[in-house]
């Protein structure tokens, strides 16, 4: 469960959350932000004196005070950057760091409605490009924003004692320059999202054309796809030269800032300079105050623009974070021993469909028997299967576990009473014996995993492996066949060792011999533990003791083979077409 008066907080005001969360980073990289500017402010009044004893031929002692002064003011400046570049990264790295684990917590714990409305690429975005934006928000944006506010503090009252007149002739045109930034990284950014979408279509297109070669090469499509290729490599091409172009005009607006504050100067203080009244070494430095002046200016249109961005990726974020799931693990009765399991009148309709997947489906289970589920394609087995483990909401009707509500009963102790085998053999980029004892608390014993591997009939296949168990699976790894993958998910459930093994359709790529093994291994300990296997094949269902026929969502028949066999068309059809003699023994 979320925090909620984290979230409150979170939400209320973000960077004063991270402030509160790391003060000391924060802290630290403001001190050494502030003293940084200090000694850069002072930077120029050293070169100005400097400049006077050289013009009035000071003392060589002097000059060399003034040598090391400089020397001084080096060395000080480099540790209060490196110091407070170091402590802010601190700060906004930490904070992006939080708000991704934040959302990748809270994205895994939602349900289906969630899915169905946010597409795999917009959450892929949320979490890495939305992320970024925010974390520039708090962290450069932020800190530019109170670099520039910090120098302008610094260098403008220096300036005005240096002289007033001087000061707001030479600085009238530089308000102008937050502006001008602000409206050129506007279009930076509508022009760099463009330049994103079009190079998501051109790695698309680039992996698709990889992962499909062969299917491309059978269909003698390699020009085609070439052709393709180019024409959205063109289109990225032109979006990257649109952003270059937006892109040059910030150099040049930075330029008219010094541009037009150092000609003023010029004017302003050549009289001054004539009469003697100021000293060249003064002309120097206060040019480089107007200089100074230029970043300042930059900075608000900067920063501010960041602010803008990362504050609508931080709503996006928000919004994510405040979605509440639709399958809230509030339950409180533990199963510690599984006993019965019971579907009353359960209906289900899957978000956005108008039609019900599942209508008034009654059935029970007790412990240590087996069902089995048939049914047309279509026809809702899956969709019971993950009502059952909560994958799904219970919205009408009831599942009983042991008398109680599936709803009562907690997450955990649900999904380690009922182990789910997906239909689909997922398996994670690791090596194969990580992948087996994936759902144990630790690694699996050795033997333990040689065991399941023997019951699914994959020893061999293993051993004939170069790294064998460890064998890296996935992109970089060995590719398995369908097959394989469904026997190494078996192997995945069956080391769980929970009280009812759930198999959707995961015995169809699996020969006899092995469906008998992993049947025998069920049935070791029959009394106590139950199976629940969904197939279309009839051999996959020879020794289950109930047998569900699903027709259309709808039950139409359960119980023994016999009456099954009496009552269900459908079962009747697949009997005669499979030609099982011994259906109804
Ligand atoms: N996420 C979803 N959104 C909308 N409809 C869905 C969704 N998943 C399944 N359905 C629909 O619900 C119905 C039941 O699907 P389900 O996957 O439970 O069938 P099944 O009997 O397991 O099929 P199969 O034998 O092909 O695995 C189908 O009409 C399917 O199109």
């Amino acid at each position: 469960m979320e925090n909620a008066s984290e979230n409150r907080s979170l939400f209320k005001n973000p960077l004063w959350f991270y402030i509160k969360y790391n003060p000391r980073a924060f802290t630290l990289g403001m001190v050494f932000l502030l003293a940084t500017n200090i000694l850069d402010g002072v930077y120029p009044l050293i070169m100005k004196i400097a400049i006077d004893q050289i013009e009035t031929r000071a003392p060589l002692g002097d000059i060399g005070k003034t040598c090391i002064m400089f020397f001084a003011i080096m060395a000080g400046l480099a540790f209060t950057r490196f110091c407070w570049r170091n402590f802010f990264g601190q700060f906004h790295t930490y904070a992006a760091e939080h708000i991704r684990q934040k959302l990748f917590r809270h994205i895994t714990s939602l349900g289906p409605n969630f899915y169905h409305k946010n597409q795999v690429g917009e959450l892929m975005s949320l979490m890495t490009n939305d992320v970024q934006s925010f974390r520039q928000a708090i962290g450069p944006g932020m800190l530019i924003l109170a670099d520039g506010i910090i120098i302008i503090c610094v260098v403008l009252p220096i300036m005005i004692s240096m002289s007033w007149s001087w000061t707001w002739k030479t600085l009238i045109f530089l308000p102008l320059v937050p502006f001008l930034i602000w409206r050129v990284m506007q279009l930076i950014h509508r022009n760099y999202k463009i330049q994103q979408d079009r190079f998501s279509e051109l790695t698309g297109v680039a992996q698709e054309t990889v992962g499909g070669i062969r299917v491309i090469k059978s269909f003698a499509q390699e020009n085609n796809r070439t052709a393709l290729y180019n024409t959205v490599s063109s289109a990225f091409e032109k979006a990257c030269n649109k952003v270059a172009r937006v892109d040059s005009f910030f150099v040049p607006v930075m330029e008219f800032g010094v541009t037009s504050g150092s000609v003023i100067l010029l004017f302003v203080a050549k009289d001054d300079i004539y009469s003697g009244a100021v000293s060249i070494g003064t002309f120097v430095a206060f040019h480089r105050y107007i200089q100074k002046m230029v970043w300042p200016m930059t900075a608000l249109g900067l920063g501010f623009s960041y602010f803008q961005k990362g504050y609508a990726s931080f709503d996006r974020i928000k919004d994510v974070l405040k979605t509440e799931t639709d399958i809230p693990d509030l339950g409180k009765t533990e199963i510690t021993k599984f006993e019965k399991l019971e579907f009353r009148n359960v209906s289900y309709q899957h978000p956005g469909s108008s039609v019900y997947a599942l209508k008034n489906v009654s059935f029970s289970l007790n412990a240590g028997e087996s069902l089995g589920i048939m049914g047309p394609v279509g026809s809702g087995k899956t969709t019971l299967l993950h009502l059952l483990s909560r994958l799904y909401p219970l919205a009408e009707g009831q599942i009983l576990i042991n008398g109680v509500p599936i709803e009562d009963v907690t997450q955990e102790s649900l999904r380690r009473t009922f182990l789910l085998v997906p239909q689909e053999a997922f398996l994670f980029s690791d090596s194969i014996y990580e992948n087996i004892s994936f759902g144990l608390p630790q690694r699996a014993a050795d033997e333990e995993v040689l065991r399941m591997t023997e019951i699914v009939d994959l020893q061999s296949e293993i051993n004939s492996l170069p790294h064998k168990y460890e064998s890296q699976l996935g992109e970089r790894g060995v590719n398995l066949s369908g097959g394989q993958k469904q026997r190494l998910t078996i192997a995945r459930g069956l080391i769980m060792h929970t009280p009812v093994l759930v198999l959707d359709d995961s015995l169809s790529a699996v020969d006899t011999r092995t469906e008998k093994a992993i049947e025998l291994e069920m049935s070791k300990n029959k009394g106590t533990l139950s199976r629940i296997i969904v197939a279309h094949r009839l051999s996959s269902l020879k020794g289950v003791d109930k047998i569900l026929v699903l027709k259309d969502g709808a039950v139409e028949a359960w119980g023994d083979r016999n009456t099954v066999f009496k009552e269900s068309p459908t079962f009747q059809k697949i009997v005669q077409i499979q030609g099982e003699g011994a259906s109804h023994e």
